[in-house]
């Protein structure tokens, strides 16, 4: 199969960032993808449909002509003040479509998230009767759990009942990291999806921390051992429309990466999809990777699929060592090396 053309995909999950770094990241994503999912991990955070009106309009001011389609999908940011009347708003809106769940402190820029969960159940009522989907980052953040735990342990400690609590809530598990996690999305009611990241399904601890640590491959939830990794590439690759493609594409500069205490996320946007095309040839897949990357999500999410396509092609381009990101740089997933495919223009 090569070439292969599919329907245009939909990135289900990345950061953007704002002002300056837009022109990156945007037009990185909407070079292969026809919407996303925008995260609302902003300091401070996107927390009203105003804040996500406003942020919206500077996303699209920021596309270059020839992505001049893409359409950020905007989400609201949890926290401990969230209202049911925010969640009203939020429904109310067309371009609010979901809410996003951070444990505080699990994650970057997760300071503002939610502490006690318990006490935001009314909230997440309200979610489910206006069938606003639920986006969680799903880590606990007890300092007595380690960290290649702290994904199960969420399962069983609050995912599970919050699943079980609101049979109707609509809820992605966000970039899944653990056989755990797969095992518990394939299981779960109906309404429950995950999301998976290219580095997740091409990279696992040893190539983070095998030989010196590799601070670009650190991402939170940390990389996990290969046989999770094994599980996810199986998940992704099954068919199951409960897996699909969400990047997680994190920009942090070279330096605050490269640092004593260097920030957690991957950028992949500028490659994504052509990694995820490696990962599915690698797994002899290739047929699935358009309901992977082009359906499942907009299925889940109730949108139509693309009208459009796209055609990639089994050859070789190198990745640039750094990209520009603002006035500073970013080094990307993969930076210096090579991907077996391209977009074809
Ligand atoms: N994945 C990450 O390691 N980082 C993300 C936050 C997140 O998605 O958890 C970021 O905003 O940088
Ligand atoms: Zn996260
Ligand atoms: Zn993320």
């Amino acid at each position: 199969m090569n070439p292969i053309t599919i329907t245009q995909p939909d990135d289900w999950h990345i950061h953007l960032r704002d002002e300056e770094v837009l022109q990156r990241t945007v037009n990185d994503v909407a070079r292969w993808a026809g919407r996303a999912i925008i995260m609302p991990n902003l300091i401070p955070p996107v927390r009203t449909v105003a804040d996500a009106l406003a942020y919206r309009d500077r996303i699209l001011d920021a596309l270059v002509e020839e992505s001049s389609g893409f359409q950020p999908l905007m989400t609201l940011y949890l926290t401990d003040a969230t209202s049911t009347v925010d969640i009203e708003e939020a429904a109310a809106s067309a371009h609010v479509h979901g809410v996003k769940l951070y444990p505080a402190g699990a994650t970057t820029n997760s300071s503002a998230g939610v502490n006690d969960l318990e006490s935001l159940y009314p909230v997440l009522e309200s979610m489910a009767k206006h069938d606003m989907p639920l986006l969680v980052h799903g880590e606990v953040t007890s300092s007595d759990i380690d960290i290649f735990d702290r994904e199960k342990v969420f399962i069983d400690r609050h995912l599970q009942p919050i699943v079980d609590t609101f049979p109707g809530l609509r809820v992605v598990f966000e970039h899944i990291t653990t056989a755990d996690a797969v095992a518990f999305v394939r299981e779960a009611r109906s309404g429950v999806a995950a999301t998976i990241t290219a580095h997740h399904l091409l990279y696992n601890r040893n190539d983070l921390l095998v030989g010196g640590i590799r601070p670009h491959y650190f991402c939170l939830p940390i990389l996990k051992r290969s046989s999770h990794q094994a599980a996810l590439c199986e998940a992704a690759t099954s068919g199951n429309p409960r897996f699909f493609l969400g990047t997680d594409s994190a920009p942090h500069t070279q330096a605050s990466k490269e640092s004593a205490c260097g920030c957690a996320g991957c950028y992949s946007a500028h490659a994504a999809l052509e990694l995820y095309a490696e990962v599915f040839d690698a797994c002899n897949a290739l047929d699935r990777l358009e309901g992977f990357a082009s359906h499942f999500g907009a299925d889940f999410y109730g949108l139509p699929r693309n009208d459009r396509t796209i055609t990639l092609e089994r050859i070789e381009q190198s990745i640039p060592e750094s990209l520009s990101l603002g006035g500073d740089v970013v080094v990307p997933l993969r930076a210096g090396g090579r991907v077996q495919w391209q977009i074809r223009s």
